[in-house]
């Protein structure tokens, strides 16, 4: 089967997999979003129920003996609806890219970038919600916001010198202690009730993020106390006031779009998958979540967005600012002859310019056309490109969202580098837990692919031969 029959498959699938149906219960009041999930679960049981069996026993593609050494690179092996990537389109959340969604979904009063509550909605229904339905999410998680003391304590206890990815994902770990998931299966609740307690998990896991990425901001970098959650406010308003940057209405913005367009990849990226695999086991959603947050912690992965910003100011120190095109060339062939990744650029699937870079230029021509770091980032982008062309090795030589994200947050005086993956991590939270919310509805089996030696494949094609 051929990659654009793949890719035509995985768009329709969001589209007509979930009705888009009533907005509102018969009684005229606005539906919360567990009581729509519970509409939409028993037709989309149906749906999966009726594909396995018309094509459950087709096959799906060839498996070359290259993927199982390249990372499964192109293997189709998971489901996911939340969202697809095309390898030249980039992201479509429920079958919307990021320009629709800035478009279509709620806004916070005065704002224009859409409000993460709302992409949390749509990641979960596949619908968009109304104006009310996102103000009543918001402070549902304003009221879920709150850490137990223990954690409060263990991230004060953290040394300073701790990465703050570390800290954060010690900290989700420990949220397992008041799991609901975790004591309703060891109450013995039924199969087809795990989503429930796992819905309440997950909302309370992308509410308490703030308190933890706020608190570690703040113990790391010797910011004060942190700051109450205001529940007259939205999630983005809230993070920005405990990091202590909620009086830049534009950064309250960037942070609007940032959580956005960070929130999910579809299924097979390193976090998501790693969230998915873990969930597989039952592991609450805290203890998947921790594991998505140590993938998302490698270089290779969200931790670009830090390395990004090292790799700039190293180049600056040692070219110095304003540098002339071919001192910045020669500082790129340096890094690759070097054996180093030129961080934020190359995609394992995409193989445009990542619309999420894009977004994040668009945001930074509106507000900070001046930035010189604003400068160097497109200075690169006319640069990089053609020296990984012309090494020949990158499949995909454009930048993803990582070679943009770090400069809008130095702009705003987040300039702290090591601290931006946490961010991400804030983010992906969203599309994690909307993915492990559906896989317990859906009764998702426990994950567990084969695995085969060298020695049994060079002996299996020896033998065929
Ligand atoms: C949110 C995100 O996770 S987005 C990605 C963030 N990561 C980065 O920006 C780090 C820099 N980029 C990379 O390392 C890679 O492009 C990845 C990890 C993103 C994708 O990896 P792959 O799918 O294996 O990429 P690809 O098939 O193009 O790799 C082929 C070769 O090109 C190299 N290559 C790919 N991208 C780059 C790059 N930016 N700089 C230098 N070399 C690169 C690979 O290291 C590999 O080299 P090898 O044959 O010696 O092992
Ligand atoms: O899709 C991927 O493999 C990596 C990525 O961009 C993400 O997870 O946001």
């Amino acid at each position: 089967m051929s990659a654009s029959i793949f890719r035509s498959i995985a768009r329709q699938t969001p589209r007509s997999s979930i009705a888009r149906s009533v907005r509102f219960a018969s009684t005229g009041k606005q539906q919360t979003l567990k009581e729509r999930l519970a509409e939409l679960i028993p037709a989309e049981l149906e749906n999966v129920k009726a594909v396995r069996a018309e094509h459950g026993k087709k096959s799906f593609g060839p498996v070359l003996v290259d993927q199982l050494y390249g990372g499964m690179r192109g293997l189709p092996a998971l489901i996911w609806d939340g969202s697809v990537l095309d390898a030249d389109e980039g992201i479509r959340f429920r079958g919307k890219t990021i320009p629709e969604c800035q478009e279509l979904l709620p806004k916070a009063p005065g704002g224009s970038e859409p409000l993460p509550e709302a992409l949390f909605w749509l990641l979960v229904t596949g619908e968009i919600p109304t104006q009310e339905q996102v103000t009543a999410l918001s402070k549902d998680w304003a009221a879920r916001a709150a850490i137990p003391e223990f954690v409060e304590e263990l991230l004060d206890r953290c040394p300073p010198t701790l990465h703050p990815m570390s800290q954060f994902s010690l900290a989700v770990t420990a949220l397992n202690h008041d799991s609901t998931f975790a004591k309703a299966y060891q109450q013995g609740i039924s199969k087809k009730e795990y989503w429930g307690p796992v819905f309440e998990d997950c909302m309370d896991l992308i509410a308490k993020l703030p308190n933890i990425a706020g608190r570690i901001y703040r113990n790391v970098y010797g910011r004060g106390k942190l700051p109450a959650i205001d529940a007259n406010k939205d999630y983005s308003w809230n993070l920005a006031t405990l990091l202590g940057f909620g009086d830049n209405q534009a950064f309250v913005e960037l942070l609007r779009l940032y959580i956005t367009i960070h929130s999910d990849h579809e299924g097979g990226n390193v976090s998501a998958h790693a969230g998915k695999l873990v969930g597989s086991a039952l592991s609450d959603p805290f203890l998947a979540f921790s594991a998505s947050l140590n993938g998302l912690a490698g270089p290779l992965h969200g931790l670009a967005n830090q390395e990004v910003l090292l790799w700039l100011r190293k180049m600056q120190s040692k070219i110095g600012e304003n540098a002339s095109d071919a001192a910045v060339k020669e500082y790129v062939w340096s890094t690759l002859k070097g054996g180093q990744v030129v961080p934020g650029y190359g995609h394992a699937v995409l193989r445009k310019t990542d619309p999420r870079y894009t977004a994040q230029r668009e945001f930074a021509l509106k507000h900070l056309p001046e930035d010189p770091m604003f400068t160097l980032v497109g200075q690169i982008y006319n640069i990089v490109p053609g020296i990984l062309l012309e090494a020949g090795k990158a499949k995909n030589p454009w930048p993803n969202v990582d070679a943009h994200s770090g400069v809008l947050l130095t702009h705003y005086g987040l300039t702290e580098m090591n601290y931006y993956t946490v961010l991400f991590g804030v983010s992906r939270a969203f599309g994690v837990a909307a993915q492990l919310i559906w896989d317990r509805a859906l009764g998702a089996p426990l994950e567990r692919p084969k695995s085969y030696s060298t020695a049994h494949i060079a002996k299996m094609f020896k033998d065929k031969n």
